[in-house]
């Protein structure tokens, strides 16, 4: 087998190219290169481990044909565009933990640096004017600390903040009372928080809902004097409205770590007084990026070597310990969804995928993945599990999923049914000796076969001598058959022919065994 290779496109700690290669992969770094230079090379590339810098457009995406997965190294997945890597079936993972602490020491940082101007009073001493009468800061004690967002980062700003004896109150819509309590902090509504906060800090995603949370608007709300820090995303403040309220006065101190372009190497806010400011260093700690880099390398290559997905954005999780079992049932899995897909006609809206026996102990949502993933084929050539579920959505096909703990006739069952026209249509399989995918049910007939290849799929009323008169059609062509299975409702009813065949089966050959007196139904599948 060949190995996967990754590109490292954004400095990283060496530690992630040493695990790539340990764990099976070969790895390149090259980083700072333009969006040009990274599209003429992407396309290369199993994996692409990144930081913030490396922007994963559309464009990019387009030209990564052989990209399997992105793995930031770090929190924030805004550099990438996540609807366009699903639907090209690549998988984005981030290390939702990995610098949160050291984030949220930056954020604490800052807010020192702000109440004790650290930043103004170091540049004027080491210019010799020793202004002790210039820089008188507040203290922290007793004061009312806003978070906006309180998630993981917000959350261990909120036990500093409490250990600095300050009040926290939080403006975060999911934050549930229960852990408001649990965290020893008040959840207000966002006006609230504005209007008695003596510190504000952000901690949320940049989305629609938090874009420019800190308008010029909710900026007139605060208090007189309020200090305002944000180390989470630019975007989430007005930095034009920002520097207006700095200069009237009535924001007493602002820092940021993050800016609305990046780099920021200019902006009006420079050399505003009570304005500090840090290139996005938020999660710049030896600890954070050894504990990114690791985690970054560990996911991508356990993905690309076993398959195993850990902290996904766009699929469910399979850990490395599930991955070998899920294996085959996914390799069935999706036999089964392309088997109804190729059979089933018009446009399908109702799909359930039942699991029996020892399947049903199993992590199902892997296998719902393949399942789509084999039964989306009969719309797109480049779906897979990553991708097979939002194009299913997008098509308004319904998904349900049952288990069965019982065990049936079989140890072991997946079955796949489609709401069709005439009714309810399924196929089931299960897995025999090593492993091996088998189909056991085909639309209400028992029988065992393998899909595979090319195969021909013949619906007749069962009557003597049609075998043969199939044979011969095919033998005439040339073509040779590898297997043969058969089923039938009852004696002289209804009856399925699948046959493994050595080579694709020429339209005109379908043709003539369509002719044939009893056939229902021919149809050439490929697995
Ligand atoms: N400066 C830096 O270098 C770093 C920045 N970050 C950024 O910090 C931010 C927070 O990270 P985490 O705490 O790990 O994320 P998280 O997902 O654990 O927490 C985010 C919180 O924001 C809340 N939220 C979502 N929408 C909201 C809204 N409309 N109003 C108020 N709250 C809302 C969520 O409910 C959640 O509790 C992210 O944007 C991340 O990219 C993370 C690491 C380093
Ligand atoms: O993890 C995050 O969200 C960050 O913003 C850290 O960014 P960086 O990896 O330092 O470019």
């Amino acid at each position: 087998m060949t190995k996967p290779k990754v590109l490292i496109s954004d400095s990283m700690d060496p530690n992630a190219a040493r695990i790539f290669e340990e764990r099976g992969c070969d790895v390149d770094v090259i980083t700072g290169e333009t969006p040009e230079q990274l599209m003429a090379r992407i396309g290369e590339y199993d994996g692409l481990a990144i930081r913030s810098s490396t922007k994963v457009t559309q464009a990019i995406l387009d030209a990564a044909t052989n990209l399997k997965v992105i793995g930031r190294a770090g929190i924030g997945v805004d550099n990438v565009d996540i609807p366009a890597a699903s639907s090209k079936g690549v998988v984005v993972m981030n290390t939702p933990f990995g610098n949160s602490i050291t984030t949220a020491e930056h954020a604490i940082a800052m807010m020192f640096a702000l109440a004790r101007q650290i930043p103004e009073a170091d540049a004027s001493t080491q210019a010799g004017k020793w202004e002790k009468n210039r820089f008188m800061g507040v203290e922290l004690t007793g004061k009312t600390l806003g978070l906006i967002g309180a998630g993981n980062i917000g959350g261990i700003v909120a036990t500093r903040a409490l250990g600095l004896k300050m009040k926290v109150v939080a403006f975060d819509p999911f934050l549930t009372a229960d852990r408001a309590v649990e965290m020893g902090i008040e959840k207000v509504e966002l006006d609230d928080l504005l209007a008695r906060a003596d510190f504000i800090t952000l901690h949320t995603p940049l989305t629609d809902q938090t874009r420019n949370i800190l308008s010029k608007e909710n900026l007139a709300k605060t208090k007189q004097g309020v200090r305002i820090i944000n180390c989470a995303r630019g975007g989430l403040i007005d930095e034009a409205a920002l520097k207006a309220a700095l200069d009237s006065g009535h924001v007493a101190g602002a820092a940021l770590d993050v800016f609305e372009t990046e780099p920021a190497k200019e902006s009006p806010l420079f050399g505003t007084p009570g304005f500090i400011c840090t290139p996005h260093l938020g999660a710049s700690t030896n600890e954070a990026q050894v504990n990114v880099a690791l985690q970054v390398a560990e996911q991508m290559a356990d993905y690309l070597v076993n398959g195993g997905v850990t902290n996904a954005l766009n699929m469910p999780s399979l850990s490395a310990e599930e991955a070998p079992k899920l294996k085959p049932y996914m390799a069935l899995a999706e036999q089964l969804g392309s088997l109804v897909g190729q059979l089933s006609h018009g446009n399908l809206t109702k799909i359930a995928i039942e699991v029996e026996g020892a399947a049903a102990k199993l992590n199902i949502k892997p296998i719902t993945g393949a399942v789509l993933a084999g039964f989306m084929r009969r719309y797109s050539d480049t779906v897979n599990m990553v991708n097979a579920p939002f194009l299913a959505k997008e098509r308004g096909l319904e998904v349900s999923e049952v288990r069965h703990e019982r065990e049936g006739a079989f140890q072991t069952l997946v079955r796949v049914t489609v709401e069709t026209e005439q009714g309810p249509k399924s196929v089931a399989g299960t897995l025999f000796g090593h492993n091996a995918p088998r189909l056991v049910e085909i639309f209400g007939i028992g029988m065992e076969a393998e899909l595979t290849g090319d195969m021909l799929y013949i619906v007749n009323e069962d009557a003597p001598g049609f075998i043969g008169s199939v044979g011969t059609a095919l033998g005439k062509a040339g073509l040779n058959i590898g297997t043969f299975q058969l089923g039938r409702r009852h004696a002289g009813g209804e009856a399925i022919l699948l046959l493994t065949m050595d080579s694709e089966i020429p339209q005109p050959v379908l043709d003539d065994v369509c002719k044939l007196a009893g056939v229902k139904t021919v149809k050439a599948l490929k697995f």
